[in-house]
């Protein structure tokens, strides 16, 4: 695997009892009757009580059963012999007490039963469904039979519990290499797997394995001291990670992205057995941009190479362009289509959708395009561009010094509107409805709508411009930036110009023939 890629993730790590399953209160109430009774035993009637909250999470929760069972004793100034492997669970040794507690557990497990946490079975479904490799690990040395009464075990690709890490010798948490283990065993990186943790243990052991997120379940409102212990970032339930990607996803300068061309084959190592989907921006992407922007044609030998591809691949077109002006430019049958910035899509087998809270807006775009076009016509070389669900207003072809006067009367005609909202692409400023609908969420809905989300899919996104970012950020799979816009961006590989764009179609589909 390349360590040029960025950080989205490719595997994630689970702790099991509290993570995903309830195994966590079975084990915190079987630890609980064990050592109350036995520090009755030693201290008499008015013993101090072992503190679920307290002590549990700080001397228990996580770690191997011995090394729970010292370090409470340790809390309690008690010294206690280590005993030998054979003791039994009556005997008053480290090895008698943790028999005796797991005895408790086994039996609750018998009459309470273990449930799986809804949201975390969810989310390993979600998760499994993109492709991301899943481990499970935990201290306990009862996990795969807990897994197996839960119906989980079948999700998880690898397991590294209490058992396996006696049998191998592998030190447990807060050592990090139970975790270091599950990572090398599912074959990814260390930069592109997250570690998801319900015990203070399991936090710092996946800090010091220098995992890049460390995420803190805190089922019961321990947010504190889940972030104390160094957890990145805290949730209550797993279905608040849907959007992880997204929000692990950070902006990097162009320069230092690896060129696509240079770096073909660590993409194609990426794809890995995967169908690639392709998804082109039109304007700077597939066609050089030019002063005018009617006259953005599509090449003939460009249109045949993307016809070709479109044998080969399922190929859709994302552009700010209205979708009929796009569909005419490029015209080419068994393409999709999404215009206007994807509020309007269009493609093979009736594919149709127009965003539905954007219909609202129609009258609105109809009225300030009407004010606009008056307000902007004194303006030398600046053009009001009509598209069904925006209005672009192109200054490319403006005296530098008049382009502040575009900007004012752009401000003015919007003002006190609060249903449009401005948006910045090349030499244009462009209303747009005020929704939270762009590039990004039309690829995605393409995704799902094709039954293309699947992990056997892997989506290519190629643009040039801000507006491409809304789709860089939300792409699982790999982003292509062509030239630069100015700002930092989430793609994660870069090409010059339109010319290397066709460059790497072509790399692309030559490497698909030779595979099929
Ligand atoms: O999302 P895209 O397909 O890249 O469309 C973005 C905008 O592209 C067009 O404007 C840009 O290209 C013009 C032709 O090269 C150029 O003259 C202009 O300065 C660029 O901003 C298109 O006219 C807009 O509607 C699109 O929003």
């Amino acid at each position: 695997m390349s360590k040029k890629v960025p950080p989205t993730i490719q595997a994630i790590i689970l702790d099991m009892d509290g993570v995903i399953t309830d195994s966590a209160r079975l084990h915190a109430k079987a630890w609980k009757q064990m050592f109350d009774e036995y520090l009755e035993k030693v201290q008499g009637k008015n013993f101090d009580p072992l503190d679920i909250g307290k002590d549990y999470k700080r001397y228990i929760d996580g770690v191997s059963r011995h090394d729970g069972v010292r370090a409470f004793l340790e809390s309690r100034q008690i010294a206690l012999t280590e005993g030998n492997p054979e003791d039994d669970p009556e005997v008053d040794s480290i090895v008698g007490l943790g028999k005796r507690k797991n005895n408790i557990f086994l039996d609750l497990m018998e009459t309470e039963g273990v449930e799986v946490f809804p949201d975390t079975l969810e989310m390993v479904k979600k998760w499994k469904k993109e492709g991301i490799k899943l481990a499970v690990i935990s201290a306990s040395r009862n996990c795969r039979r807990i897994l197996e009464a839960a119906d989980m075990l079948r999700w998880f690709d690898i397991r590294i519990d209490g058992e396996i890490a006696r049998e191998q010798q592998i030190p447990g948490k807060p050592a990090p290499d139970v975790f270091i283990k599950a990572m090398e065993d599912l074959n990814a990186d260390l930069d592109r797997t997250l570690i998801i943790e319900d015990a203070i243990a399991g936090i710092k052991a996946g800090k010091k394995g220098g995992f890049p997120v460390v995420v803190g379940v805190a089922r019961n409102g321990e947010d504190e001291a889940l972030r104390n212990a160094g957890a990145d970032i805290v949730v209550h339930e797993l279905t608040e990670l849907e959007n992880i990607m997204e929000t692990l996803k950070k902006p990097r300068e162009t320069a230092t992205l690896p060129h696509a061309l240079e770096s073909f084959q660590d993409i194609i190592t990426d794809i890995e057995g995967k169908r690639p989907v392709l998804f082109f921006d039109y304007d700077g992407t597939l066609t050089p941009i030019v002063e005018d922007p009617n006259a953005a044609e599509l090449a003939p030998d460009r249109k045949k190479i993307i016809q070709q591809l479109s044998d080969q691949f399922t190929i859709a077109i994302i552009s700010g362009r209205g979708l009929a002006d796009l569909k005419s430019k490029v015209g080419l049958q068994r393409l999709i289509y999404a215009g206007s910035h994807g509020f309007e899509i269009s493609g093979p087998n009736g594919l149709e959708m127009q965003y539905e809270p954007g219909k609202e807006i129609l009258p609105i775009l109809d009225e300030v395009e009407s004010k606009l076009k008056k307000r902007v016509e004194a303006i030398d070389g600046c053009e009001v561009e009509r598209k069904k669900y925006a209005i672009a207003v192109h200054y490319r072809q403006v005296e530098a010094g008049k382009v502040a006067e575009v900007e004012n009367a752009v401000e003015e005609v919007l003002d006190g509107q609060q249903r449009l909202k401005i948006g910045k692409g090349k030499k244009i400023l462009e209303l747009k409805p005020d929704l939270d609908w762009h590039k990004g969420h039309a690829l995605n809905w393409l995704l799902n709508e094709l039954d293309l989300a699947a992990a056997q899919n892997h989506p290519i996104f190629i643009g040039d411009d801000i507006t491409d970012e809304d789709a860089l950020k939300a792409l699982k799979g790999t982003g292509i930036l062509v030239g630069s816009h100015g700002q930092k961006t989430y793609a994660d590989y870069r090409l010059k110009d339109t010319g290397e764009v066709y460059g790497f179609l072509e790399e692309l589909g030559n490497w698909d023939k030779g595979n099929s």
